[in-house]
């Protein structure tokens, strides 16, 4: 039969006294030390927080990046990944924040040195994920955000599997993404109709991701701090991630 009295994994010195349970507390410490036989550890009992790799996808015009701009805002040690292309500059684009603007040679021996995690090519661009700048960032203890599409997101989880965060982002409804789009004014009706049809088809991929995160109408903030949250959790995981790249 177990017994009643729990002592847990120490083994209680056998000739050593307590201290009254009246003692002072630093007297109390100390002789709960010299009972155990070894002092207490002020090292951390949790794991150590690898940094996260966290591909935000979702269909176009669903807010991924209106929520990566304010969670960019709103919370230290993150990096938004900047994507290298082959696509020429446009006015007001910054090289290094809005993109890496490289040739489409130089692009191709990015490819040919394996420098670059995933690339596809896009209405006739290349866009890339360079390796280095997440090894970079890593190691200085940043989490990295990705903002891809959905076909990406695919691409993605089947290079890094679980060792990435996967959130897909999504409007409380069709009919909320689609007036949102229109809002925009962003797009010929031709180009809305594709982007809806798209978006029809690329929700039935969200059972492949890790969460789901509504961008609802008027609340970003709150799809911001559903991310956070989840970042905060996936912190607090007993078996952290870990990526290798
Ligand atoms: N919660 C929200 N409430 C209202 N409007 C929003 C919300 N989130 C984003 N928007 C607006 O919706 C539009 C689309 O957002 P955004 O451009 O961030 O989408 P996206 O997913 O990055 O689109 P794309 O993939 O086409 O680039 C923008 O005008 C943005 O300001």
């Amino acid at each position: 039969m177990a017994s009643a009295t729990r002592t847990g994994d120490g083994r209680r010195s056998p000739f050593v006294p307590l201290p009254p349970s009246d003692a002072d507390k630093a007297e109390l410490y100390k002789g709960l030390e010299a009972a155990l036989g070894s002092s207490f550890s002020s090292e951390p009992l949790s794991p150590p927080c690898n940094p996260l790799i966290i591909v935000i996808s979702g269909p176009s015009g669903v807010g991924k990046d209106a929520v990566i701009k304010r969670l960019l805002e709103v919370r230290q040690q993150i990096h938004f990944l900047v994507t290298a292309t082959s696509r020429a500059k446009r006015p007001g684009e910054v090289d290094g924040k809005d993109y890496y603007f490289v040739t489409k040679e130089e692009f191709l021996s990015m490819v040919e040195r394996n420098e670059l995690l995933e690339y596809a090519l896009v209405y006739g661009d290349y866009k890339g994920i360079p390796k280095q700048q997440i090894r970079d960032y890593m190691a200085k203890g940043y989490d990295i955000v990705l903002r891809v599409d959905v076909q990406g997101a695919a691409t993605l989880k089947s290079i890094l599997g679980d060792s990435a965060v996967f959130i897909f982002l999504v409007a409380e409804s069709e009919a909320a993404l689609v007036k949102r789009l229109i809002d925009r004014r962003t797009e010929t009706a031709e180009m809305l109709l594709v982007r809806v049809a798209t978006a029809r088809e690329e929700v039935k991929h969200m059972k492949k991701f890790d969460y789901v995160v509504v961008n609802a109408e008027g609340k970003l903030d709150g799809a911001v701090k559903l991310v956070e949250s989840i970042i905060d959790a996936e912190k607090a995981r007993v078996r952290q991630r870990n990526v290798q790249i």
